[in-house]
């Protein structure tokens, strides 16, 4: 029988989806789910496409099915099950067999794992994947990390089933080991502050302004004309739009205000902190999330507080709606200027050289967060060195004329009570980073007064003590 050119296991959403789109692309691909029966009827509902598909009932027949040296992906949930699988495959592979992990992993965990293979011959690519079910049936981002050796044997299957930007490709090695997890960790914690700031814009047009979904519905699909166009404000268009066929309610009247997150947005958080890099809208998001968990606490601490937002007088919702398109606008540049300053700082930590105008190049389609915006990022990164977003020339005449509608809408939600954590976040930052003098003098004198841990001074080199006395 021919063999397989790549192998697959994890027939779940993703996995299921990207099995049909290798095959869709001309390769033979083998199979195997945990739970069998998946397997089988993954193959019998593959339709013009099963006869490039090998369904496997067992691991040693996937194994025996590929093409040495024989790429595997793995695609179940991240974790322990990844070093199940790993663990299973081992004594099966031969030199240069070619693991890859394409879930959502902890970049540490990937770290791990290419040094517990080490020496054994086998190789290993950790390869964030974005785009969901539907990007990963017709055309995901790919970031791929691991050695480049094991990236040509992968490279024209990822090719040809990542998505394309005008004929591009969304798919590239992006540097060793973990780099392509943790360029996905990123992307996901710039996709937890692009969507949390949107629900903030949502929360506004609700509360603060009256706007019924269907409105605001219309509003997101003229944004998504403007600079904001995206895939998220295409879909937030969607989702307001959509009925619930149980209630005739909007859909998103009757969905509880609870968000789930599975890890990669809070370990983007951490791992910014880490390593001393602000990303203070993605930590807002990430925190907004965790609130919203808190549905019972808040429902009593509403209880105790009563007074809720404030409704905008009519003339004044008018303002409010006009700027909200540029507040957005600006809070985005903000957040994805912290993305790629904690990718920056991480690509320096790992010695891994990310290639930072590639990534805002492959996320211009397929992924979560692609946008046209992502366009102006590449072309920014091409300019020259960037040492943060918001002071690349291209940025600056953007941010200098949405910055003041952001500072309007931040203001008035303080004023009205309506909780805008990211968008707020977004402009502290940018306030903060555009200060030369800032306050951090007196943080400064306060240490050295506790601790006795010195300061600069502005006039004289050296390590300095103040005139406190004891101290405390
Ligand atoms: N859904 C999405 O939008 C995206 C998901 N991802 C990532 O892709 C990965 C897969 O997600 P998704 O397809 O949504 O998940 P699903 O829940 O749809 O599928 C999970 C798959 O993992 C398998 N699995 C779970 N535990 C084990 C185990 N211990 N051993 C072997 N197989 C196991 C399941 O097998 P069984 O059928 O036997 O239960 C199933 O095939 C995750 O890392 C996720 O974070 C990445 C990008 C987008
Ligand atoms: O990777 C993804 C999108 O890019 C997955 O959908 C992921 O699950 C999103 O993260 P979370 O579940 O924490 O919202």
């Amino acid at each position: 029988m021919q063999e397989a050119e790549i192998g697959l296991i994890g027939l779940g959403v993703m996995g299921s989806n990207l099995a049909l789109n290798i095959a869709e692309n001309g390769y033979r691909i083998a199979v195997w789910n945990r739970t069998g029966s998946k397997t089988q009827d993954f193959a019998a509902g593959a339709g013009d496409l099963a006869d490039r598909i090998v369904p496997c009932e067992t691991l040693e027949e996937l194994v025996a099915s590929i093409r040495r040296p024989r790429p595997i992906i793995i695609m179940v949930q991240a974790g322990a099950p990844v070093d199940e699988q790993i663990a299973a495959l081992r004594p099966l592979l031969s030199a240069d067999d070619i693991m890859i992990d394409a879930g959502n992993a902890n970049f540490r965990d990937t770290m791990r794992r290419f040094r517990e293979l080490d020496g054994s011959g086998l190789t290993f690519i950790g390869m964030g994947v974005s785009g969901g079910e539907e990007g990963a049936r017709h055309g995901p981002s790919i970031m791929v990390g691991g050695a480049q050796s094991s990236w040509l044997r992968v490279r024209d299957v990822l090719t040809a089933i990542s998505a394309k930007y005008k004929d591009e490709p969304c798919v590239a090695w992006l540097g060793s080991d973990g780099a392509g997890h943790f360029v996905k960790t990123i992307h996901n914690g710039i996709e937890y502050a692009d969507m949390q700031m949107i629900a903030e814009i949502y929360g506004i047009l609700r509360d603060g302004v009256g706007l019924g979904s269907v409105e605001m519905a219309r509003l997101f699909e003229t944004w998504n004309e403007g600079k904001l166009d995206s895939y998220l404000i295409e879909i937030t268009a969607k989702v307001l739009a959509a009925t619930d066929p149980a209630t005739g309610a909007p859909v998103v009247d009757v969905i509880l205000d609870r968000a789930g997150q599975k890890g990669t947005g809070r370990w983007s958080v951490i791992e910014a902190q880490m390593m001393g890099v602000p990303a203070t809208a993605i930590e807002a998001a990430v925190a907004a999330r965790s609130l919203s968990a808190l549905k019972a606490e808040r429902e009593a601490a509403e209880a105790i507080y009563q007074d809720g937002p404030v409704r905008f007088g009519k003339e004044q919702a008018r303002e409010v709606v006009d700027d909200l398109e540029a507040a957005l606008f600006a809070g985005k540049i903000a957040a994805y200027a912290q993305g790629f300053a904690v990718m920056e700082a991480a690509s320096k930590e790992f010695a891994w050289g990310l290639p930072m105008a590639t990534i805002a190049r492959i996320w211009r389609a397929g992924c979560i967060i692609r946008s046209q915006f992502l366009d102006t990022i590449a072309e920014a990164f091409e300019d020259g060195p960037v040492t943060n977003l918001l002071t690349a020339p291209r940025f600056v005449d953007l941010m200098k004329e949405a910055v003041p509608a952001l500072r309007r809408t931040v203001a008035r939600c303080a004023e009205a009570g309506i909780p805008a954590p990211a968008l707020s976040s977004a402009l502290a930052y940018f306030d903060t980073y555009r200060q030369a003098r800032g306050s951090a003098n007196l943080v400064q004198a306060q240490r050295d007064f506790f601790g006795a841990h010195g300061f600069e001074r502005i006039d004289a080199e050296g390590h300095h003590h103040g005139p406190w006395g004891g101290g405390g």
